[in-house]
């Protein structure tokens, strides 16, 4: 689906109301910004001697492991796993869960998105520490993140015991492994109640951890529920935690945001619905829903109708006078693009796919509407970067 431009404008934008679509801190000339980012990643293919200065340890220098990355989904049984999986990467309406069966063996899911990475589904009765069984190495090597789920709604105190046991082991052979920790259920809990179990867990598991002298273990805490976009909103920062040079990509939002007075803009990973970057504005909630929600709202018109296939007649029809020009010179660009006006607070919110997987999402401010061709050429700026970004960044992964 692509719409074409409707905007013109006849005066030139000033010199700083345009982006320079490079993705790169430094903008004195394209190859330093590529030479810059393919450096870094030669720097860090494996084998690679460490640079001064470079931390290993330093989230932004943080660079996955080759191959997929992967996420393991661990946890008491009936705590959620299962139920998180399907909600988030197979679509499953949440109310569905309940019809799902106890998971019996582990189960491994291949994503195919911007980033392909594995989910894996353990069953909650199997301790892989107390089976010899499991080869830690094949589980842990090329590990992106342990998501640990706790049932609220339960007693967690097990849970707890187990996944202390769990970051202890850890700890000793790979303790780079980022650990989130899901207090997953938390729909029909007040906030204070909410409030209230997170600080419960949290001072449970740093009491333990620093009782074993492990004061550091990278643990995160989210409140999760498949029945609301927390658990989205969860996923996206364990994604993003994998995704070298997240801060390029951030900058590249917030001069956007800047640039075009935007609200809010997030980098979505469309089939997902799992935001991989936003701009430096502090994320909220409600701007993270409608944009999430726009999204579906176009993936479904672009399933109503389709690729659009015209006639060679009607294409000669488009492509001949007045305009004498090939139909692709004409629309504004060949992937899906969409805007309209929130009818509430009367804000413009604006999509446009970048790739086949991601699509930038944006609310922009009440007056921004009237600066509609300076945003669309920023947005092409930025996609352009954003195109760019990737290309780098894959060819070296
Ligand atoms: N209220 C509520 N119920 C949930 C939520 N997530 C999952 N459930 C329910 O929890 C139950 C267990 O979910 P599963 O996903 O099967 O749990 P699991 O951790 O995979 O269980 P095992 O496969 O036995 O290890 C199901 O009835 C789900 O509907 C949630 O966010 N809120």
């Amino acid at each position: 689906m692509s719409l074409q431009p409707s905007y013109y404008s006849n005066e030139p934008p000033a010199k700083d109301e345009v982006l320079d679509p490079r993705p790169d801190l430094t903008r004195s000339n394209t190859s330093a910004a590529q030479l810059s980012l393919q450096r870094y990643f030669e720097q860090n293919l494996p084998g690679a001697p460490p640079k001064d200065g470079m931390k290993p340890d330093d989230p932004a220098m943080a660079v996955p492991p080759k191959g997929k990355p992967r996420l393991l989904l661990m946890g008491q049984r009936r705590s959620g796993k299962s139920s998180i999986s399907s909600v988030v990467f197979h679509k499953l309406p949440p109310s569905e869960t309940l019809f799902l069966e106890s998971t019996a063996r582990i189960q491994k899911d291949s994503m195919a998105s911007f980033m392909d990475f594995q989910v894996w589904d353990f069953p909650g009765q199997i301790d892989i520490f107390e089976n010899p069984g499991f080869d830690l190495e094949a589980i842990f090597g090329e590990i992106g993140a342990l998501i640990w789920v706790i049932d609220a709604q339960d007693d967690y105190l097990e849970a707890v015991a187990r996944l202390n046991t769990t970051i202890l082991s850890l700890q000793r052979s790979y303790p780079n492994i980022n650990i989130e920790v899901f207090i997953h259920k938390v729909d029909g809990l007040s906030d204070d109640f909410k409030l209230d179990i997170q600080r419960d867990i949290t001072i449970r598991i740093q009491d333990e951890l620093s009782d074993h002298g492990c004061e550091n273990a990278p643990v995160t805490f989210h409140l999760t529920s498949i029945y609301n976009h927390s658990i989205f909103e969860a996923f996206s920062k364990v994604i993003q935690k994998l995704i070298p040079r997240l801060g390029t990509l951030e900058s590249m939002l917030t001069n956007l945001c800047r640039t075009c007075r935007l609200e809010k803009a997030y980098l979505f990973d469309v089939l997902s619905k799992i935001y991989i970057a936003t701009d430096s504005s502090p994320a909220d909630m409600a701007s993270y829903e409608i944009c999430s929600d726009y999204i579906d709202v176009i993936i479904d018109i672009t399933e109503v109708y389709g690729t659009w296939h015209r006639s060679e007649e009607g294409r000669k029809k488009l492509e001949g006078g007045p305009w004498d020009a090939k139909l692709e010179d004409q629309v504004g660009c060949s992937t899906a693009e969409s805007c309209l006006v929130l009818h509430d607070s009367k804000k413009p919110i604006m999509l446009r796919e970048v790739d086949r997987y991601l699509a930038l999402v944006a609310i922009m401010k009440e007056d921004s509407y009237d600066k509609m061709p300076l945003v669309n050429m920023n947005v092409e700026a930025v996609v352009e970067g954003l195109t760019e970004f990737f290309n780098i960044t894959k060819r070296n992964r």
